[in-house]
């Protein structure tokens, strides 16, 4: 709290989705738990014409996601928030009015003692980031003479690695790296940061995450809803590059890397970095079209309600070849993880919405109890990143009587079960971090490109290949069916239910 300096945050694109729907109510607990400065504002800034008003009714008054809490906080408070909240009319383009702008952003710095402390956040379309940056450097608002400055840029950040390489050479000559935050939610979530603690906090993990004792490493991200109002952006994208490249190979980084020499942002960034550029690149045509399923969903009915295929949602090309499901193999080419296959899978309209990371264990070398099946099973970490957030190991157990039957038992751990469980929302705990100026949860310039690198050939692959199938799932599956065939030997994915203990089938390990 005391490192919260006087700031006024500038957020371009302020009349669009993610400012009402993450943003502001971020923005609003952050208020509401005293976690902002006194001398604080917010100046939302986009083309459409709003005055001071009619901008602080839409976001905070109006805004369906600030209802509830409005209702819990009283409408005093929400009124004492929106002082904070100014608005500045671009004009028609992006292009002009940077003058205008400039001057608002000088006259409220004054007026409200916010330090000369800027955080312009980009919360437009990717193809005007390099204008926005620009046209600010030249109106003089990215010096740090008077005062820091910081850039928060939304994903996605590039389109492949050229555009991402492009974009990190154009912001590089208006900002330094060390003022750019590139936002990935995932790594706002609790649980994703708990992996860094459960590893690097605990003797009893650590000594067993390596070759020796991991059989194989499952992660599965899973979205029960389609892709809603987000056709048009998501037709263009699909699933590898909304969700894999960025939150999904955040959390294979957390899970692959070294132990970093501190808790210091950029030990932390170098291991990550190290261990993004370890994973083996899937480049020829044999090795892409074995190791990665792709899936679209098809229209079907969830609990007697008619739910919509892929093609035919809004701003979806009818003939879209762009994937909801991609599920990945690949293997890490260094020393702790040699021969460790990972399984990676991400997707819209699946059963349930869920996120977790499995570690399968190796099974005992020798065998001795023969007396029942169990020794087959695997043992297993599993870490829930969301929802019913929590660690649950699965382990064999003795059953009670003569012989020695083994029945399988587990020793969970729950979030919920803490006393001071309130996990802040990604959004809250980023932005209070980019007004901190600690950027250990955001990507660094050349950890976005080494994820770039592992996912461009297989977009190339699937752009350019008349093999690259794409398989139809029914809305409400584990994605298509051939997925399975992925994972080596009789094992199967977990499957998982939206209750951590809920416990789908096991995994064979011969
Ligand atoms: N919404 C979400 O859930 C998420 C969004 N993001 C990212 O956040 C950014 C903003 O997304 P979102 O709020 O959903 O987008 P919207 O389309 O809802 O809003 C875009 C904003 O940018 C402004 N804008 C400026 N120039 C243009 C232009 N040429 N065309 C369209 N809009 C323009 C719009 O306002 P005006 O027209 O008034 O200038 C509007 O305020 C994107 O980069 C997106 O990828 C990331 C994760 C999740
Ligand atoms: O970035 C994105 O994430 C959401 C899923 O986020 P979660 O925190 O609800 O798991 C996804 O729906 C969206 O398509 C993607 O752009």
């Amino acid at each position: 709290m005391d490192r919260t300096e006087s700031q006024m945050l500038i957020i371009f694109g302020a009349s669009g989705d993610l400012t009402a729907r993450k943003l502001i109510p971020a923005l609003f607990h952050l208020y509401c738990g005293g976690y902002l400065p006194e001398n604080f504002l917010i100046l939302g800034v986009s083309r459409s014409e709003f005055s001071d008003e009619e901008f602080r009714r839409k976001v905070i008054f109006e805004s369906s996601y600030l209802e509830g809490d409005l209702k819990e906080k009283g409408r005093e408070t929400g009124e004492k928030f929106a002082q904070k909240l100014y608005y500045h009319d671009l004009g028609a383009s992006y292009e002009a009015s940077y003058v205008a702008l400039a001057r608002k952003i000088e006259s409220l710095d004054e007026k409200h003692q916010t330090g000369n402390n800027f955080i312009f956040y980009l919360s437009t379309p990717p193809n005007i980031y390099e204008v926005i940056a620009k046209n600010l450097s030249e109106q003089g608002l990215t010096h740090k003479d008077k005062g820091w400055k910081r850039l928060i840029v939304e994903k996605p950040f590039g389109y492949d690695l050229a555009s991402a390489k492009k974009l990190n050479n154009s912001l590089h000559q208006y900002f330094h790296e060390d003022q750019i935050f590139r936002i990935d939610h995932y790594l706002g979530k609790e649980t994703v940061q708990n992996l860094l603690v459960t590893r690097f906090a605990n003797s009893i993990f650590e000594p067993l995450w390596n070759r020796n004792y991991i059989q194989h490493i499952e992660i599965t991200n899973a979205e029960s809803v389609g892709v809603e109002k987000r056709g048009g952006y998501y037709d263009g994208a699909g699933a590898m590059r909304d969700m894999f490249q960025n939150h999904l190979l955040q959390i294979v980084s957390l899970v692959v890397m070294e132990p970093p020499i501190s808790a210091e942002a950029e030990s932390i960034r170098n291991e990550k970095v190290k261990a993004l550029k370890s994973l083996r690149i899937l480049k020829d045509e044999k090795s892409l079209s074995e190791n990665i399923i792709r899936g679209q969903y098809l229209a079907a009915e969830i609990d007697g309600k008619k739910v919509k295929g892929y093609r035919e949602e809004d701003g979806v090309n009818p003939d879209s070849t762009t994937e909801t499901f991609v599920a990945i193999k690949f293997f890490v080419d260094n020393w702790r993880w040699k021969d460790v296959p990972f399984y990676v899978r991400t997707a819209k309209r699946m059963p349930t919405k869920v996120t977790e990371v499995v570690i399968h264990f190796k099974p005992p070398h020798h065998k001795i109890f023969t007396e029942s099946g169990m020794f087959n099973k695997d043992n297993k970490l599993i870490i829930r990143i969301q929802p019913d957030e929590g660690i649950l190991i699965k382990f064999g157990v003795k059953v009670p009587g003569q012989g020695f039957k083994v029945e399988r038992a587990n020793l969970d751990f729950y979030y919920d079960s803490l006393i001071e469980n309130n996990l802040m929302a990604a959004y809250e705990r980023l932005l209070l971090d980019a007004m901190q100026g600690d950027a250990t949860l955001y990507a660094r310039a050349d950890e976005v490109e080494a994820a770039w690198e592992f996912v461009d050939p297989i977009l190339q692959y699937w752009s350019t290949s008349k093999d690259a199938t794409i398989y139809g799932y029914s809305a409400g599956v584990w994605g298509p069916q051939n997925a399975d065939d992925l994972i080596e030997g009789e094992n199967t994915w977990r499957n998982p239910g939206s209750n951590l203990a809920d416990d789908p089938g096991f995994c064979v390990i011969k």
